[in-house]
């Protein structure tokens, strides 16, 4: 059974009276086998931030279900959701998204205290976590004191630590220099080695490149797919270069 399952999902979003449609869904279906690293890529106004906001359980499809570990996460009660979100998922923004007041440790230990685990057991899971994304001496630090390349960091770990059958990332190097994108990058292909199954939406091409899998959204659908295989980060950055030419130049169909 593939982890998530991404089931025939279509969005269209109405205004307030029903009307002014706009598609930004139409019939996407795809499935995650647990251990993945897909990464999805699509130009401005494809879809993919509906999307992940539907895996989310941030947003409803208009048809169409996604199934985590299959549970149906439209089924959800509201009331759950949140804990849903809590247990299953860790998510990395674009903008970090840590608590300007609260120092990287508190950040990181959110999910954990949301959740009522206790102090001690908390210190032992940050323990080993710190230490592989190398923040273990930053942890009192707060977030206006460190790098940007540092704040993802401790977003990631915010993200590990409740141990979530999937990551989503939603452009994680998007706000960071070159550096810090490497360092990132290699950073997801260890968790990923590790079993951390990651689920992200990038522009960047070299980010896509570390993925096992890369999925390109055109108006709401699947367009095309590259399997990364054997190949180096390298032959899979000319792979998608294509693609995205492919896709920007108007065709329907990929050749
Ligand atoms: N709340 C909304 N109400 C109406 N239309 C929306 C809403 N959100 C998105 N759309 C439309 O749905 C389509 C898909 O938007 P979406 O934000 O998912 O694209 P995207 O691929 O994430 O774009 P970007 O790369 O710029 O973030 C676009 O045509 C957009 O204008």
């Amino acid at each position: 059974m593939p982890l998530l399952q991404v089931q025939q999902l279509k969005k269209v979003y109405t205004n307030r009276f029903g009307g002014n449609k706009a598609e930004a869904l139409s019939k996407i279906s795809f499935s995650v086998e647990s251990g993945d690293y897909i990464a999805i890529m699509g130009e401005s106004g494809s879809g993919k931030t509906t999307l992940l906001n539907i895996l989310a359980a941030i947003d409803q499809p208009t048809n169409g279900k996604v199934l985590l570990n299959d549970q149906d996460i439209g089924q959800i009660s509201e009331k759950n959701i949140a804990k849903f979100r809590r247990e299953h998922l860790g998510f990395v923004f674009q903008e970090f998204n840590l608590l300007d007041t609260f120092s990287l440790k508190d950040n990181i230990f959110l999910p954990l205290v949301l959740s009522g685990k206790k102090y001690p057991e908390m210190e032992s899971k940050l323990k080993p976590i710190a230490k592989k994304l190398g923040i273990a001496s930053l942890l009192d630090k707060f977030p206006y004191e460190v790098s940007g390349g540092q704040k993802q960091r401790a977003a990631v770990a915010r993200a590990l630590i409740t141990h979530p059958a999937l990551i989503l990332a939603d452009e994680p190097t998007g706000a960071l220099d070159s550096k810090s994108t490497s360092e990132l990058l290699t950073l997801f292909d260890q968790i990923n080695k590790e079993g951390q199954t990651v689920l992200m939406v990038t522009h960047s091409i070299q980010a896509a490149s570390h993925a096992k899998r890369v999925l390109f959204i055109k108006d709401g659908n699947v367009f095309h797919e590259l399997y990364k295989g054997d190949e180096s980060n390298e032959q899979m950055f000319q792979k998608i270069s294509h693609t995205l030419t492919v896709l920007s130049s108007g065709e329907d169909h990929y050749a």
